[in-house]
């Protein structure tokens, strides 16, 4: 297991100061509204992805205190008790990730912390365009399968460079040039996103048929171009609509998940407290596939627990939080009834304070 052993944020939005020791399993973060809960999140998740979850501009993230803000965690791992020293900063010169006392990529940082989120905005990953599905799909993939981020990497190349020869209007020649690139790491990338989408429609289905009852829940993984032709070949044969369009417009770029329920779409037909449980099914499905996989279960974030959902389906949902092996942070207004028992710690929160309750 990895967990967070230690907590520090300095001058990040309405904390001049934040320290936490957290509980091994549960943290129950309570305060009301605008007292700083979704902060505490946000800089955890930050160590993690080095992005927000809510900022574009992590410039925004900078409290009273001057253009600039800190955060460190500790990470302990393993029944050894591994410890890793994670970092990340923000001032106008950029941002910093450290590992160890050393500068570190993104990568690396979300190898040591794999952390993901259920929050009230998850349901874009339900409601909203492909992307959000195609992000959350890599974050699992990139954990898994580890020569996936390399072949991410080489494709992601290939395709700046094809797209670019589109503009410039260069030869059939100059364009082309990148095909075997894009088709062999394209290959890999829709591979490795195949495999995990299988791991993952069969641990999301039981998980929506216990927190919303309801059965056949289907994930369907469409590689972004035509399933029955290499991908090679449809370059080749799309090159005239890709120069109209200054565009590939088709490969791994375009993938989607699609969600279902039997034959229905799900996208338009569910409730806002039925898309928060459908997040939490997706997080909690790849979670167990990293976990199955011998890594550390991920650390969850959940922000405002009960937030669109009643007390039978926050009883649901804590039932299976309740079982999850690895560490969790959750937000609410109050301590959730549904919580009620077992070891954890509670942390309240107001106006940027953070006490311990016993
Ligand atoms: N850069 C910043 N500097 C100082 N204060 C900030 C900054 N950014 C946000 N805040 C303040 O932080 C508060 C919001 O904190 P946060 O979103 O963590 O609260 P919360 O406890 O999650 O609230 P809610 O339950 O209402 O979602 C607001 O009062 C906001 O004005």
């Amino acid at each position: 297991m990895t967990r967070i052993a230690r907590f520090k944020g300095e001058n990040l939005r309405l904390y001049s100061k934040l320290e936490l020791t957290p509980h091994e399993r549960l943290n129950l973060i309570v305060g009301s509204n605008a007292a700083g809960k979704t902060t505490l999140l946000e800089g955890l998740y930050i160590l993690g992805r080095a992005r927000s979850f809510r900022a574009t501009d992590l410039g925004e993230l900078a409290g009273d205190e001057g253009r600039w803000w800190h955060l460190f965690a500790e990470l302990v791992t393993g029944d050894a008790g591994w410890s890793d020293k994670l970092g990340a900063g923000w001032s106008p010169e950029g941002q910093q990730l450290r590992l160890n006392g050393q500068r570190a990529k993104s990568s690396e940082l979300a190898r040591k912390l794999p952390i993901q989120l259920i929050d009230p905005v998850g349901h874009r990953l339900v409601e909203d365009g492909p992307g959000y599905r195609r992000s959350y799909l890599d974050w699992g993939v990139f954990h898994v399968e580890h020569h996936f981020f390399g072949a991410w990497q080489r494709y992601q190349r290939a395709l700046k460079q094809r797209n670019q020869a589109l503009r410039l209007g260069l030869s059939d020649a100059g364009v082309s040039a990148w095909d075997s690139e894009l088709a062999e790491s394209g290959g890999l990338v829709t591979e490795a996103r195949k495999r995990h989408v299988q791991a993952l429609a069969q641990n999301f289905e039981p998980l929506v048929e216990e927190l919303l009852q309801l059965p056949q829940a289907r994930l369907e993984f469409q590689p972004g171009w035509s399933e029955q032709r290499e991908l090679l070949t449809v370059l080749k044969e799309q090159l005239l609509q890709h120069r109209r369009l200054g565009v590939t417009s088709q490969g791994p770029q375009r993938a989607e998940l699609k969600l279902s329920l039997g034959s229905q779409k799900l996208r338009g037909r569910v409730s806002r407290g039925q898309q928060k449980l459908l997040v939490a099914a997706l997080v909690l499905a790849q979670c167990q596939i990293l976990t199955d996989a011998g890594l550390p279960p991920p650390v969850i974030l959940v922000d405002d627990f009960g937030a669109e959902l009643s007390a039978e389906y926050q009883s649901r949902l804590a039932a299976v939080l309740n079982r999850y092996p690895g560490q969790l942070f959750i937000t609410a207004f109050e301590r959730p009834n549904a919580f009620e028992n077992g070891s954890m710690s509670m942390f309240h929160v107001e106006h940027g304070y953070l006490t311990a309750v016993n």
